[in-house]
């Protein structure tokens, strides 16, 4: 073995079995010896998935040493399973776990030049990991099961690697998004959520309001070029969609998370600023979506009880209403010849359309090059185009900046979707009868195409703007006044809560800042008023809803005429795209900064 120069030899044992161990500069692999010194099986594992390395024979959970003899060191790493589809994490990508080998060299001196080569090598070629993060845990999503799934699956990975956290239980909606627009928050490497949707995008709110306050820009102008967020966000999955980790992982697993966060992965994700006239509403990466899906999250909210399962229930109700609205449709189209929504493809990780944008998005930038200059250029590529218009009545309007892959629709609303390439797939689904939605439905649980139906049209998209036809105006102006109220309830904690406004048709409002924004869900009083919300509720009435609200990845919107522009690569998660199965990929850099010209390594 030699010391400082690459690659790094020697025999180690593993059980019983002898293995010559190798450390390039990538890599470290061990392969098995036989008696006359053939090569039998080797595994390699790349340095960038090296979890942790330590003196002596490791166990975690409980984190204890175990025979621990001076010739003794363990490796702690990525290892890969194949997912199976449907659920328990199942999903696209292949579930990660904490792999484990220990190794027995012939000497203490050699085991001890191991452990040094091996830390040397993380400390270099893995600069981007997080050291200290902090944690937001909503106790009240998915299935209840956060704080569980922090203290027994991630804290112990994140103290196996040395990453400290400080760990805040939320009290209440909106407080992980609060804290981030106003702490300190010097010395952390990336905020991370356990729960669901909802509370990724509390904490996309804190970190783009953020940086923009930082940076000195508005949100609220929707030509404004937005500054890039540096702090990176990361995902345990706890909630009941867990859309955006599934979409941008391929697996709702926590251990899975778990250690693309260790590992300091960096996926850029396109974000979608909703503005109505010109006042940011929200942010979304998911879905922004009218009719359909707007109508299962009001539904769903009264039935927050049932946990995930309030989906599938609003689902169906929904479907038997059976309602599609009026609307007007305007989108600035996305360059044809870069790609398509029906193009078959798929955005795996390290995928090219998505590196290439980086380039085409940000053509001045490299590390030197000021920040600003990104924006300049993003602003120009997006002016350019010609908007296209499309009027009639709609089943569901669906805009979506990724695939939005999920259990329930393991290749999503729009499969061949980027996740970071500066657009967004926009699906109108026009009205039909009820057989001909629920084929169009039915097929986001197969794989068989959702766009290949008549009532059905899918555009790559790099703006959109919603406007109702004149008659319906009167309506909208009459919800745009009561939302106008609510967002002034929400902003004085003295004035009565939101949910006692009345509604005008479907008890909507009451999600607009209903109990959910500020109080836990099982709060008595808060049944109490929803029973009287479900007894008005729109399913019930004899005059069916002229309009619809939106689903912002999970939030209604407090309006109905919107116009939502995509944001290219704002924000960046611990993650790494979808990888496909039977297969690792090498960077040719070492790992996050390849811009995607790596290769696929099966
Ligand atoms: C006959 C079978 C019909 C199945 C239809 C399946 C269509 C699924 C598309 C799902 C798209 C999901 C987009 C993500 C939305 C989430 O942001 C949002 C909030 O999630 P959470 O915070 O975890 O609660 N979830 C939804 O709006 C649920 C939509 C479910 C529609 C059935
Ligand atoms: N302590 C809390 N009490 C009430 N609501 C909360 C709390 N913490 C977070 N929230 C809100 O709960 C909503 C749903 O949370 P989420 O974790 O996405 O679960 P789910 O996937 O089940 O909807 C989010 O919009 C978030 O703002
Ligand atoms: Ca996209």
């Amino acid at each position: 073995m030699e010391i400082d120069s690459v690659p790094v030899e020697s025999s180690v044992w593993v059980g019983r079995k002898r293995y010559r161990a190798l450390l390039s500069r990538w890599y470290f692999s061990w392969t098995e010896l036989d008696k006359k010194n053939r090569e039998k099986k080797t595994v390699s594992v790349p340095i960038g998935e090296v979890v942790t390395v330590a003196e002596g024979r490791l166990e975690i959970q409980p984190q204890k040493r175990v025979e621990d003899t001076d010739r003794d060191f363990t490796l702690f790493y990525v290892k890969r399973s194949s997912s199976s589809s449907g659920g328990g994490g199942g999903g696209k990508g292949p579930l990660w776990s904490l792999g484990r080998t220990q190794f027995c060299c012939p000497s203490r001196n050699l085991r001890d030049q191991w452990v040094a080569q091996l830390k040397t090598a993380l400390k270099t070629h893995c600069p981007s990991r997080p050291h200290r993060l902090l944690v937001f845990i909503n106790p009240y999503g998915g299935k209840k099961r956060a704080k569980e799934i922090y203290h027994s699956i991630a804290a112990p990975l994140f103290e196996l690697a040395g990453i400290s956290s400080h760990v805040v239980v939320t009290e209440r909606a909106n407080q992980a998004r609060d804290h981030i627009l106003k702490k300190d928050l010097t010395g952390f490497d990336g905020v991370i959520c356990v729960g669901g949707d909802g509370m990724f995008s509390e904490l996309l709110h804190g970190v783009i309001g953020r940086t923009q306050q930082e940076a000195g820009i508005s949100e609220h102008d929707p030509t404004v070029m937005l500054q890039p967020c540096d702090l990176h966000i990361g995902i345990i999955p706890a909630g009941s969609t867990d859309c955006v980790c599934f979409a941008t992982v391929g697996v709702n697993d926590p251990v899975t998370s778990t250690l693309h966060i260790i590992i300091g992965d960096s996926q850029p994700l396109d974000v979608c600023s909703v503005h109505h006239q010109s006042t940011l509403v929200r942010y979304s990466v998911s879905l922004v979506g009218y009719g359909f899906y707007g109508d299962v999250l009001a539904e769903s909210e009264r039935h927050r009880w049932m946990g995930p399962l309030r989906y599938d229930y609003s689902g169906c109700l929904v479907y038997l209403c059976n309602r599609s609205y009026q609307g007007i449709v305007q989108y600035l189209p996305a360059d044809p010849q870069i790609s398509s929504p029906r193009d078959n493809t798929r955005c795996l990780s390290g995928c090219r359309v998505c590196s290439e944008s980086t380039e085409r998005l940000f053509p001045h930038f490299d590390s030197s090059s000021s920040i600003y200059s990104r924006q300049i250029s993003q602003y120009s590529n997006e002016s350019n185009g010609e908007w296209m218009s499309v009027e009639g009545r709609f089943k569901c309007v669906s805009l979506t900046c990724m695939s939005s892959s999920c259990p329930r629709s393991p290749d999503g609303l729009s499969p061949s979707a980027h996740l970071a390439d500066g657009t967004a797939d926009l699906i109108l689904v026009r009205d039909t009868h009820p057989l001909g939605f629920l084929t169009y439905l039915h097929r986001h649980t197969t794989t068989q195409d959702q766009f290949d139906l008549p009532f059905v049209e899918v555009h790559r998209v790099k703006a959109v703007r919603f406007t109702l036809p004149l008659e319906d105006e009167e309506v909208c102006e009459y919800e745009e006044s009561e939302a106008q109220r609510t967002e002034e309830v929400l902003g004085d904690p003295e004035k009565p809560p939101v949910d006692e406004i009345e509604s005008c048709r479907d008890g909507s409002q009451h999600d607009l800042a209903g109990k959910r924004q500020d109080e836990p869900w099982n709060k008595k009083k808060g049944r109490k008023r929803k029973k009287k919300q479900d007894f008005l509720c729109g399913l019930c009435c004899r005059k069916p809803p002229t309009v619809s609200v939106w689903n912002c990845d999970g939030e209604i919107l407090p309006y109905t005429e919107i116009s939502c522009r995509v944001r290219g690569q704002l924000v960046r998660l611990f993650a790494r795209g979808i990888e496909e199965k039977g297969g690792t990929w090498k960077c040719h850099k070492g790992s996050r900064n390849c811009k995607g010209r790596c290769v696929l390594h099966p």
